[in-house]
C-alpha cells in the first residue's frame, strides 16, 4: 500500500509561528515548497518573480529565528516580499497580488501587520529601520530591527544617509545586505565592484571561518575593541571596512541560499552584541527557477507565464509604446546631434534608454538608483554646453525635487526631463503613479512643461527639447502602448507655449492635457449627439499657457472643462488662475477642472482606474450635463 503523500510542509505553516515549531532540518524542504508555490502564484499574475525567487531562504531563516512581528521586518523595495507574504498569513490571496482589491506588490502597512512599513520606491528600509530602532530605545522596548536591502537600492544616497547615523547613534539594528549584484539590469557604480570584491576576495576566505567564530563570541563580553581591531585586519585584506567605517560591524558575506549557515549566523546576530550590524548576504536573483537565472534580467518584472517553458504571456499587437517611441525618437535626436546625452537611474530597459546606450555607449550613463544625483549630473553637463536628457520615471522624480529646483530651475539650465509613467500606471498602485510631476514642475518658474496626447506628439516634443536651449524643459508621458496615429518621419519643433485646436464646436469647451485627448474626442462625440456643439483642443504646454487660446475657449463657450491626468494643483489650476485674474470667470462661464481624485488609489487595470478618476469619456460626459445642469442627462451618462 503506498504512503499517502506526504502533506507539503508549507499547507502546515500559516504564520511564522507554525514555522518555529518546525524542526530546523525541515526549513530546506520548506523553502523548496515555498520557491515552488512563489513561480506558480506569480505565473498566474505576473508580477516582480526574480528579487522573491533569491531570498526565499532568508526568508525563511528570518522568520524562523526573529519574533515577527513584534520584532519589525522590513524590506526595501519590497518587490521581493511575495515569500514574506506567503509566510504571513496572506498565501490565500496571494493569486490576487497587483489586482483590485488584491494583495499588494510592494509591502505595505494597511495590509498585515507583518509589513511595519510600506515600500515600493527603494532604499527606505535602514532610515525606516533606524526610526524603529530609536523608538525602541526611547520607549523602552525589546524588539529587533532588520532591514533588508539589496546591492541595488544600496547605490542610493539615502541608505548612506541612514548608515551614518546609524552609526552614530551607535543604535541596535540589524541591516542584511541582499548581494545578487543584480538591480533591474546589471549593476552600475563603484559599490557593485566593491561587493563583488567583498563577496569573492580568495584572501578573504581565510577570515571567513575565523569571522564565524567571532560572531558566536560577540556576546561573550568580548571587547569592541578587540572585534573592530580584527574587524579592520580582515578589512584591510579585503577592504570590507566600508561598513565599518560607518559605524556597523560586518558580518560576511554569506551564503544567503544555505540555512545552515543563515539560521546560527542571524541566531548569533539576534542573541549577542550591540550597535549596528550589518549581514552581507550573496544570494543569486531568479534562483532556482532556470528560465528566471538564464534571463538577462533574472525574470526582475514577468507577465503572466507557463511555469514549464518560462515563456511568457506576450501583450497583443498595437501601436508602439510611448517608452519606445521615445528612446527611438532620442536616438534619431542623437544621430544628428553629438551634444546629446542620456541619463538614467538604473531604470534602463524600463526608460528605453538602454537602445540610447546600444547606440551611444560613451553618451549614455546609468547612474544606478541615484535619482538627485542623475538630475544634479544632468545640470552640470548641460552647464558645459552638452543636451543631457534624464529619463526617470514620474514618481521616481519625486525623489529629486530640490535637485530640480535648486540645480536646474533657479540656474536655468537646459535639462531635458524625460517623464515617463507619468499618470496611472495599473499594477505597481499609488506608489507608481504619476500624479504629481505637472504640479510640482508647472510651478516653478524657468520650466517648460510638455505632455503628449499621442505618440506623433511624443516625437515632436522630443525634438522640441533636443533643440531647446533656453532653460530647463519637461515632456510628460503615459506608461502603455500609443493612440495608433501616423508617426511623422522627423519630429517637428513645437512652438512653445503654443496649443492646437483639433476640433471646433460652439458651446461645449474641452481643453485637455496629455493623454486624454481621445476620450475628449469620444466625449465630444456624445455631445454633438445630444446636440451640444463641442470644442477640442489639445493643451500640448502646461507651462507656460496658451493664454491666448484659453481666453479665446473662455469667450466663446458656455462650457469650458480642463482635462489631465494628474493631481490637483496641475495644468487645471493654471488655467482658472488665469481666467480668474483676467476676469473671464465672470462672464457666467461655468468651467470645470477634471483632475485626479485627491486620494492614493490602489491598483487596478489603467482603464478602471481612469472610470473611477472621472477621466474618460463618461465622466466628461458628465461633467458637461452637470455644468449645464443637465443631471438627469448626467447620469444617463
Ligand atoms: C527610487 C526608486 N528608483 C527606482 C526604482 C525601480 N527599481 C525597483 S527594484 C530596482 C532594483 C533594485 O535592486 P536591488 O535592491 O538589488 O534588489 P533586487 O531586485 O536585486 O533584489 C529598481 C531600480 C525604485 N523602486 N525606486
Ligand atoms: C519595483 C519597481 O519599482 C520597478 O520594477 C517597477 O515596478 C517597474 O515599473 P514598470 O513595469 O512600469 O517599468
Ligand atoms: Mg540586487
Amino acid at each position: 500500500m503506498k504512503s499517502p503523500p506526504e502533506t507539503p510542509i508549507l499547507d502546515r505553516v500559516r504564520f511564522p509561528s507554525d514555522l518555529k515549531q518546525l524542526p530546523e532540518e525541515d526549513l530546506p524542504k520548506l523553502a523548496e515548497e515555498l520557491r515552488a508555490e512563489l513561480i506558480d502564484a506569480v505565473s498566474q499574475t505576473g508580477g516582480h518573480l526574480g528579487a522573491g525567487l533569491g531570498v526565499v531562504e532568508l526568508t525563511v531563516a528570518l522568520h524562523y529565528v526573529f519574533d515577527t512581528p513584534h520584532d519589525r521586518l522590513i524590506w526595501d523595495v519590497g518587490h521581493q516580499a511575495y515569500p514574506h507574504k506567503i509566510l504571513t498569513g496572506r498565501r490565500d490571496r496571494i493569486r490576487t497580488l497587483r489586482q483590485e482589491n488584491g494583495l499588494s506588490g510592494f509591502t505595505k502597512r494597511a495590509e498585515s501587520e507583518y509589513d511595519p512599513f510600506g515600500a515600493a520606491h527603494s532604499s527606505t528600509s535602514i532610515s525606516a529601520g533606524l526610526g524603529m530602532a530609536v523608538a525602541r530605545e526611547l520607549s523602552g522596548g525589546k524588539r529587533h530591527v532588520i532591514a533588508v536591502i539589496g546591492d541595488g537600492a544600496m547605490s542610493a544616497g539615502m541608505a548612506y544617509e541612514a548608515m551614518n547615523n546609524a552609526g552614530a547613534l551607535n543604535a541596535r539594528l540589524i541591516v542584511i545586505l541582499n548581494d545578487n549584484d543584480m538591480s533591474i539590469a546589471r549593476p552600475t557604480g563603484a559599490m557593485s565592484a566593491y561587493l563583488a570584491r567583498l563577496a569573492s576576495g580568495g584572501a578573504y576566505q581565510g577570515f571567513r571561518d575565523f569571522g564565524k567564530k567571532l560572531t558566536s563570541y560577540l556576546g561573550k563580553g568580548v571587547n569592541r575593541a578587540i572585534t573592530r581591531a580584527v574587524e579592520h585586519a580582515r578589512g584591510y585584506v579585503t577592504g570590507g571596512t566600508l561598513f565599518e567605517e560607518l559605524g556597523f560591524f560586518h558580518i560576511g558575506p554569506i551564503d544567503g541560499h544555505n540555512l545552515e549557515h543563515l539560521v546560527p549566523v542571524l541566531r548569533n546576530v539576534r542573541d549577542h552584541g550591540n550597535g549596528p550590524v550589518l549581514i552581507h548576504v550573496v544570494t543569486q536573483k531568479g534562483k532556482g527557477y532556470p528560465p528566471a537565472e538564464a534571463a538577462a534580467d533574472k525574470y526582475h518584472g514577468v507577465a503572466k507565464f507557463d511555469v514549464i517553458t518560462g515563456a511568457q504571456a506576450k501583450s497583443p499587437a498595437g501601436p508602439p509604446s510611448y517608452t519606445k517611441v521615445f528612446a527611438q525618437s532620442l536616438v534619431e535626436e542623437a544621430r544628428r546631434d553629438e551634444r546629446i546625452v542620456a541619463i538614467t537611474a538604473a531604470m534602463p530597459s524600463g526608460t528605453g534608454l538602454d537602445k540610447f546606450g546600444e547606440a551611444f555607449p560613451k553618451r549614455f550613463f546609468d547612474v544606478g538608483i541615484a535619482e538627485q544625483h542623475a538630475v544634479t549630473f544632468a545640470a552640470g553637463l548641460a552647464a558645459e554646453g552638452f543636451r543631457p536628457f534624464a529619463a526617470i520615471y514620474s514618481t521616481f522624480l519625486q525623489r529629486a525635487y530640490d535637485q530640480v529646483v535648486h540645480d536646474v530651475a533657479i540656474q536655468n539650465l537646459p535639462v531635458r526631463f524625460a517623464i515617463d509613467r507619468a499618470g496611472f500606471v495599473g499594477a505597481d498602485g499609488a506608489t507608481h503613479c504619476g500624479a504629481f510631476d505637472v504640479t510640482f514642475l508647472a510651478t516653478l518658474p524657468n520650466l517648460v512643461v510638455m505632455a503628449a496626447s499621442d505618440e506623433a506628439e511624443l516625437k515632436h516634443m522630443v525634438h522640441t527639447a533636443a533643440v531647446y536651449d533656453e532653460g530647463p524643459i519637461a515632456f510628460r508621458y503615459p506608461r502603455g502602448n500609443g493612440m495608433g496615429v501616423p508617426m511623422p518621419e522627423r519630429g517637428e519643433a513645437l512652438e512653445i507655449g503654443k496649443g492646437r485646436v483639433v476640433r471646433e464646436g460652439t458651446k461645449v469647451a474641452l481643453l485637455s492635457l496629455g493623454g486624454r485627448l481621445g476620450e475628449c474626442l469620444k466625449a465630444a462625440d456624445e455631445l454633438e449627439a445630444a446636440g451640444l456643439s463641442t470644442t477640442v483642443a489639445d493643451a500640448r504646454f502646461a507651462k507656460p499657457l496658451d493664454t491666448a487660446l484659453i481666453a479665446r475657449l473662455a469667450r466663446e463657450h458656455e462650457v469650458l472643462v480642463t482635462i489631465e491626468e494628474g493631481a490637483i494643483g496641475g495644468f487645471g489650476a493654471h488655467v482658472l488662475h488665469f481666467l480668474a485674474h483676467q476676469g473671464l470667470l465672470e462672464n457666467g462661464l461655468k468651467v470645470r477642472p477634471l483632475v485626479m481624485p485627491d486620494i492614493f488609489m490602489d491598483q487596478a487595470k489603467p482603464e478602471r482606474m481612469y472610470a473611477k478618476a472621472g477621466l474618460d469619456c463618461a465622466g466628461i460626459v458628465r461633467t458637461v450635463f452637470a455644468a449645464l445642469g443637465q443631471e438627469t442627462k448626467a447620469a444617463r451618462a
